[in-house]
Order: structure tokens, then C-alpha cells, then sequence
């Protein structure tokens, strides 16, 4: 669906440098801190910057060069809806209706009551939740095959966040050689939903796993002084110092379970394993 070959985009003295591959029927989630090269990569992919080096393929060919039918099979949402503040959900539902051959007008209407989304109110009342359901709905209602969602859920409610991630286990469910990409900063929800992960810093990519490993064999071991000495470090990726001694991430939790009981092993969830592989040494 999406095959970014190393892929270089140079700002002063920020380096984003990237190969990733989004197959068909996945969920991959692009997740990162604040600033390490997430929007960068969906801009690229959309082609609304151009790379310096390298190549970014959609649907097998350049953004640029895809047919209209195929364009019309990518469903967005980005940081800005691109829609006027001024306009109501019933004038978005017109211009969706205008735009994609395939506009799912029934099924829109519907989701905008399960939301409670008003059809009346212009988009500058709308509250950060409400902004975020549309650009969520406006992507999944013309059949798209793939969707690429920049940061969806950021500043959202548990409810609202629920919400959204159902809509897109709904999309899924409907078709399930479709696709998603997603970024996010710092989010637990992304376990539950992805099937695979990407994790940058500072433009680079420092970890690319399958969820069911991250969750299964990654882990995080709080030892002290003492204990980390006689450690076997062969599966250790990351070393953090704490108050207590050291954290240390590896990605074979079960051999230290298995043979280090003494010690106190945290499962790999997503958001320590961001603090654990763009800190400690
Ligand atoms: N047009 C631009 N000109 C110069 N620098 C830019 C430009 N766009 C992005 N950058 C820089 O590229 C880096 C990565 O930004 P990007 O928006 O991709 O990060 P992000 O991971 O999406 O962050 P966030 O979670 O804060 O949205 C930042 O240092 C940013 O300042």
C-alpha cells in the first residue's frame, strides 16, 4: 500500500531519514515524541513535500503520478480539516458528495448522529472532540482502501478517543484488506489497535515490531546496583539510570523471568518503550 524507500528530508539541522513499508490488511502506527519526524513522514507520503532523496510510492507508483480513482482510494486526516470554520456539516456533506465518486452519504449521516455531531453548527463552534469525529468520518466514508491519519486522537477525551478508534475498527471490519496508517505522540490506545509499529526520534527510525512482540517479549527490568552487575546484558537494548539502580529494556523479558526471578520485570507497553529508547544510553 505504502513503500517509502530511504527517504531523506533535510530542515536546518533537523535529518529525517526513513524506509517503511505499509502492507495490505494492517494497521501500522507511526509513533514518536513531539518534533521526532511524524508529520514529516505523512507529508511526504502524500507528496505535499518533496523528499531530497529516495522514493515514496502509493498504490505501487509516486503520489504525484497516481490516477484520480486511486487518489480517491486514500482517506485523510491531517492537523488542519482543510475545511472553512465557516461551513456546517450539511455544506461538508455537499462538498464530500461533489468530490468522491464514492461517498457513503447514508452511512455519514448516520455516524454524525451516533457522534452527535451537529448538522447546523459552522465548524468554529465545534469543540476540539467534534473536529476531530468529522476529520475521522470524512476519511472513512468514500471507501477508501487506505487511510492515513495524523495524529487523530491527539487532545481527546477517553470517550471521544473511544469513539474514534471504534470508527476505525468499524472501517476495517467492513473490508479487511484495507489499510491505516496512524501517528501518534504518546499513546496506550495504539496497542490495542495496531498490528505493527514504527518508532522515530530525531527523523530516525529507532524500532520497527510487530505489537504482538512489543507486548510478548519486550519488557523492562528494575535492578539495582548490585543485580545489574552480574546481569547478563545479551538481551538488553537500553539501560536507563533511576534512583534505585537501573531500567533496562530488552526484548527477551522471558529469559530474565525465567532466569533471574529475584528481579522485577514491567511489560513492554508503547509509551515506556518511547521514554526507554529515546532516553538512557
Ligand atoms: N517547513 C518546515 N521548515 C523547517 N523545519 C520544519 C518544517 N516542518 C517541520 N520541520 C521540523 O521538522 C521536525 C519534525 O517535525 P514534525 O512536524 O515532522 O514532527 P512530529 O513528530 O509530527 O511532531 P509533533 O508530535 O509535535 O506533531 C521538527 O524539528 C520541525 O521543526
Amino acid at each position: 500500500m505504502i513503500e517509502m524507500q530511504e527517504v531523506d528530508k533535510n530542515y536546518n539541522d533537523f535529518h529525517f531519514h526513513l524506509s517503511m513499508k505499509i502492507p495490505k490488511g494492517q494497521i501500522t502506527g507511526l509513533i514518536g515524541k513531539n518534533g521526532a519526524g511524524k508529520s514529516t513522514a505523512i507529508k511526504l507520503i502524500l507528496g505535499l513535500i518533496k523528499p531530497d532523496s529516495g522514493t515514496v510510492k502509493v498504490f505501487g507508483t509516486p503520489i504525484k503520478k497516481l490516477e484520480p480513482d486511486k487518489k480517491q482510494a486514500i482517506g485523510v486526516s491531517l492537523a488542519e480539516s482543510g475545511f472553512s470554520t465557516q461551513l456546517t456539516i450539511s455544506d461538508i456533506e455537499q462538498i464530500l458528495e461533489k468530490t468522491y465518486i464514492h461517498f457513503e452519504k447514508e452511512k455519514f449521516e448516520q455516524k454524525c448522529k451516533l457522534l452527535n455531531l451537529p448538522k447546523k453548527k459552522k465548524l468554529q463552534e465545534f469543540s476540539t472532540g467534534m473536529k476531530a469525529k468529522l476529520k475521522v468520518l470524512t476519511a472513512i466514508t468514500h471507501k477508501a482502501r487506505l487511510l492515513i491519519l495524523d495524529e487523530p486522537t491527539l487532545g481527546l477525551d477517553i470517550e471521544a478517543r473511544t469513539e474514534i478508534l471504534d470508527l476505525l475498527r468499524d472501517y476495517l471490519i467492513e473490508d479487511e484488506n484495507r489499510s491505516i496508517l496512524i501517528t501518534s505522540h504518546i499513546s496506550a490506545d495504539l496497542e490495542t489497535l495496531c498490528d505493527d509499529i514504527y518508532l522515530v526520534h530525531n527523523g530516525k527510525l529507532m524500532l520497527h515490531e510487530k505489537i504482538d512482540v512489543i507486548l510478548e517479549q519486550y519488557g523492562i527490568l528494575k535492578v539495582t546496583k548490585e543485580q545489574y552487575e552480574t546481569l547478563d546484558k545479551e538481551a538488553i537494548l537500553k539501560i536507563q539510570k533511576e534512583a534505585y539502580g537501573y531500567a533496562c529494556l530488552t526484548n527477551d523479558k522471558n529469559y530474565y523471568l525465567e532466569n533471574y526471578p529475584q528481579i522485577a520485570v514491567e511489560n513492554g507497553r508503547i509509551d515506556a518503550l518511547i521514554l526507554m529508547t529515546t532516553g538512557g544510553y
